[in-house]
Order: structure tokens, then sequence, then C-alpha cells
């Protein structure tokens, strides 16, 4: 059981390059913590710096009560799962999960005990006879997780370790590491666990809380609902949610002391708590964006909200929901709705197209933060 604390970290690589711009994030006792963000903005530089696998080049990590700066990755009292699992291919399962105990030094019997009660919960007891390459892929990456069990570590670090998987395997492993860690709480060992992903979806549904990083800066750390409902920028509004949120350029408009918005489509009047929000940008352009939840595709509708009419592209079924791409002055749109409320949409047609501004987001163009919070 142990905090994670960076302080300020900073790595800059030999070549020069500068991948992480002063971190600061403090990872709670038994917290299951997620790193996501587009490829190549340090998510795994900021974990290998945390396992010790990559030194820093400013700043402090903390595990427990201790600076690690200087503490060798065998003594952090971590244990990593990787993408590629990095078992021993000459090794049975068996005794690539006692290894890491056998150079410690464990007593015979107690690596026996810990790799047996590991390959129970992990249901891979009748697996610990074969090598890797007598396994497929997630018994190879239960494996390789039953590894970092018997470690009983304080800290778990994962680097994306479901990316090899297909998405069926993917989704039963999620649940799986989350019953790990649901476990080990029950235990009365809560284990803190640090997980990377570029996948938005197994990030909302693991993370505890998820640190959102963009070009080696941290852009927001929070819980999932947060950041789905209330996203302090652009960045993290346009990242989190599939389909993304509808993003476009508005401009923050007065008329008769009433705030509206016009975006491409139309002029709508805002609700009074946004219209105070952004009083103070009138005149200014602005980036609008609303969910394709928010949108609400029908001829008669009674809501107070305003209307864009648009052209319909594209209908997707996706069984229980449905995607409609709309064309409205020459911008994109996409809605999501309810196919059993919303019928006889066709494509090619136009549409009235009702926004649910209570819901909206406005950014400032320049610092990109959220108008709306
Ligand atoms: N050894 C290195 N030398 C120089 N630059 C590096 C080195 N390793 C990584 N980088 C750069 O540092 C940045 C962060 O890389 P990192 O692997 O941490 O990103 P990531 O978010 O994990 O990406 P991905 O999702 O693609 O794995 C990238 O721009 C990468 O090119």
């Amino acid at each position: 059981m142990a905090e994670v604390v960076l302080k300020s970290v900073e790595k800059q690589y030999p070549n020069g390059f500068k991948a992480v711009h002063g971190i600061d994030l403090e990872i709670k006792d038994g917290e299951f913590m997620v790193f996501v963000g587009p490829s190549g903005c340090a998510k795994s530089t900021t974990l290998r710096m945390v396992a010790g696998l990559e030194d820093i080049t400013g700043g402090e990590i903390w595990i427990g009560d201790k600076c690690v700066n200087e503490v060798q990755p065998k003594d952090r009292g971590i244990a990593m799962v990787f993408q590629n699992y990095a078992l021993y291919p000459h090794m049975t399962a068996y005794n690539n999960m006692a290894f890491g105990l056998q150079m410690s030094k464990t007593p015979k019997n107690i690596i026996d005990q810990r790799v047996r009660e590991a390959a129970k919960h992990l249901e891979i007891e009748d697996l610990l006879d074969r090598k890797p390459k007598e396994m497929s892929g997630g018994q190879r990456q239960r494996v390789a997780l039953g590894r970092a069990l018997v470690r009983k570590p304080d800290v778990f670090l994962f680097d994306e370790p479901l990316s090899n998987l297909d998405a069926k395997l993917r989704v039963s492993m999620r649940v799986r590491i989350q019953e790990l860690h649901e476990m080990l709480k029950a235990e009365g060992v809560p284990a803190t666990m640090i997980y990377v992903t570029h996948d938005q979806v197994e990030a909302m549904t693991m993370g505890d809380r998820i640190t959102v990083l963009n070009a080696g800066r941290i852009m927001q750390v929070d819980t999932p609902m947060n950041l789905y409902r209330k996203p302090e920028n652009l960045f993290v509004a346009g990242f989190i949610g599939a389909p993304s949120m509808n993003l476009v350029d508005g401009e923050i408009v007065e008329m008769g002391g009433k705030v509206f918005v016009s975006i491409p489509g139309g002029v709508l009047p805002l609700p009074e708590e946004k219209a105070e929000k952004v009083r103070s940008h009138v005149g200014k352009k602005i980036k609008f964006g609303l969910r394709p939840e928010d949108i609400i595709a029908n001829e008669v509708h009674e809501g107070g909200e305003g209307f864009v009419t648009g052209s319909v592209r594209v209908v997707e079924q996706m069984g229980n929901e449905e995607f409609i791409y709309f064309n409205a002055a020459g911008t994109q749109f996409i809605a999501r709705v309810n196919p059993e409320q919303v019928k006889n949409i066709r494509k090619g047609e136009d549409y009235r197209f009702w926004f649910n501004l209570a819901k909206c987001h406005m950014f400032d163009l320049e610092t990109e933060e959220n108008l709306t919070l």
C-alpha cells in the first residue's frame, strides 16, 4: 500500500528531446489511476520513470514515504505488466511466476503457496506446466499478471497490457484486472495501480481517476464522469468520449440584452446560466461544444432551446442507438439518438436538430479553457 507522488517531474532524453514538462500528480493509496492520451504524449515515459526503468531529469518521485529517484527498480515495491508479456520463453508458467521470488531468496514453500494462490485467482491452475509458446495471448497475459501478483507489490504498473489481445478478450481481462484490484482491497492489502492506455474506453471503465496527458503535460486529472461532463479545456473535450463531442467555431453575440451563440446553421439563445458565464465574451469568437446525445433530431420539439437545420449525410445503425451525421452551413455534426424515439430519418433530407444548450460548452480560443464550468 503506497501513495505515488510526482513533483515537477521532467524528462529530457539524451538526444535533447523534452518528453515530460514538469508533471505534478498525487496518486492515492489503493487508487486505480489511468494515464491516457494520444500516441507520443509520454504515458509510457512517465510510467517507466515511476518504475525506475527510465531516469528522471528533473523533479522527484515518491513512493510511500520515500523519494525513489536514486532507488533501483527492484527495491521500489512495484511490479510491472507489459504489453508484450515479457515472459521467459524457456520457463514454464509456474517458473515464470516464481522467478522473481526465487531471486529474492523467498522460502520455497512460500513461493509455492503464492504461485498457487495467484494461479487460482487468475484461473490458470491448469497451465502452470506450460511454456509461453504453448499458451494463447490471453493466457500469457494472465501469467504475466500472476507474476506481478506473487510479489505482493505496493504498486502495480501496467503498460498497455491488453493491446495485443482481441476485442472480446480485452473486455474480459479488463474486468479481471478490476476484480483483482477489488480483491486486494477486500483482503486488506489494497494496491495502488497505475494503468497506461491510449484506449479511452479502457480508461473510462477502469479508472477511479484518469490523468489525461498531451505532449508531456497534464491536461486534467479527474473522475471519468467529470472528464466527460466537465472537461476543463478543449483538448479533454475533444479527446474524451466516442464519438467525440461536436466542436465547431462560434461567436458570442448579444441582441436585445439576451446572449446568443452563433454557430454554423443557426443563432441559438443561451440559457441564463450559460449566458452569464460568457457575457464577458460578447463579440468574441469561441469554440462551441455539444455531445452527440445532446442533439435531438425531430421535426417538432417544444423545448426552449434553439435548433439548426441540417441535411442528413449518413445514418449509422448501432442496434440500440443510431448516429446521424448531418451538415449545417458546411459544417458536419453528429447526433446520437434512440431509434425508438426518432423514426424515419432519411439520408439526403433536411431536418431540424434541436440543441440542448443547458449541456453546451464554450471554449476560449486563446487559453482553450472551458468558459462554461
Ligand atoms: N529513447 C528516446 N529518445 C528520444 N525520444 C524518445 C525516446 N523514447 C520516447 N521518446 C519520445 O518521447 C515522447 C513520449 O514517448 P512515450 O513512449 O512516452 O509516449 P506514449 O504516450 O507512451 O506513446 P504511445 O501511446 O505511442 O506508446 C515521444 O515523442 C517519443 O518519440
